[in-house]
């Protein structure tokens, strides 16, 4: 049987100071990406922990050193076992392509401008060039960071006409680049020959700030900026100025940093700049899978037995 107190709200996360009384003496944790898993949160908890399950694929959020450092810990006192740690992949990955494709059709096809024009009045005549964008026939797209995303984002895209998939990554990855017909390219060849570029990488110290004014000055001025990853890839002052100079043509943000991004950030002042509230996984049966997939986990580990979707430490 187990016990579980459950912060009974959607609309606001649990309080860290709720969550860190709440914590003390349990054996594991469910936890979404609002809540910071660090070296303040596993002191609270003490030494009873030893499941965390994220209803989440992204990771960003523990602080792997700690929870690393609190095995080593637990072996010097000879228990042979540390906190294991679960997490969500695979089951978002349709929703989170969908809607990549969905906020890349929306930006070069300029969407949110043209429903604004059509409702406020700017609807005037047919004109040749009003509200002209980018299409995907004949286009190259680039992905930075090929995993199961990366592939699932190229499929759908495949469809459109794409002439070209390009990545790139820490090293080649010929299994999953096959399933699209992708080829490796360098950093600086998949800036400057993307017509859509698509961030599908994990935020990790390496990848931090990744997108900054050196990748934006290599785009092409007819460029399409996607990110559904992390927000925390992207210099959001070099992509200001990026999109601000018509250095590149038009960027999607599906997550910034912060989150939410205040209203009064000048990101949200530019019309070739459109930004969803981190909404990539949100369809109800993707939800529900990463909630069934994140409670299964605990139990798994609980019961000391391997989780069906398990970090290694
Ligand atoms: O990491 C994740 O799971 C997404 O960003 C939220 O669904």
């Amino acid at each position: 049987r187990v016990q579980f107190d459950l912060w009974d709200s959607d609309d606001v996360p649990v309080p860290r100071k709720e969550l860190l009384q709440k914590v003390k003496g349990v054996d594991a944790l469910v936890c979404v990406l609002t809540e910071k898993i660090d070296a303040e949160l596993l002191d609270a908890a003490g030494p009873n922990l030893k499941v965390l399950s994220t209803m989440s694929v992204g990771f960003d959020h523990l602080s792997l050193e700690e929870l690393k450092k609190s095995i080593l810990l637990q072996l010097c006192v000879y228990v042979c076992v540390g906190i294991r740690v679960g997490y969500t992949p695979d089951v978002l990955t349709d929703s989170v392509a969908e809607l990549t494709v969905a906020l890349l059709l929306t930006t070069s096809r300029r969407l949110i401008e043209a429903t604004h024009e059509a409702k406020s009045g700017g609807w005037g005549t047919w004109r040749t060039l009003w509200l002209c964008g980018y299409e995907l026939a004949n286009s190259t797209v680039g992905i930075l960071g090929l995993g199961r995303i990366g592939v699932a984002i190229a499929e759908r895209l495949k469809p459109f006409k794409v002439k070209k998939f390009i990545y790139t990554d820490v090293a080649p990855r010929p299994e999953l680049a096959s399933l699209i017909d992708a080829e490796y390219v360098s950093m600086d060849e998949l800036a400057s020959q993307s017509d859509f570029l698509t961030v599908c990488c994990a935020l990790t110290p390496e990848t931090k700030d990744i997108c900054n004014k050196d990748l934006f000055s290599k785009m092409k001025n007819t460029s399409i900026f996607i990110n559904t990853s992390r927000g925390g890839v992207v210099d959001q002052e070099d992509l200001y100025e990026a999109l601000s100079s018509g250095q590149i043509a038009g960027a999607g943000l599906d997550v910034t940093v912060p989150e939410p991004l205040p209203t009064s950030h000048p990101l949200f002042t530019l019309n070739n700049c459109v930004i969803l509230p981190h909404i990539a996984s949100a369809s109800y049966s993707t939800r529900n899978a990463m909630s069934a997939l994140a409670a299964n986990n605990l139990l798994l580990g609980l019961k000391g037995q391997p989780m069906i979707k398990e970090l290694k430490l």
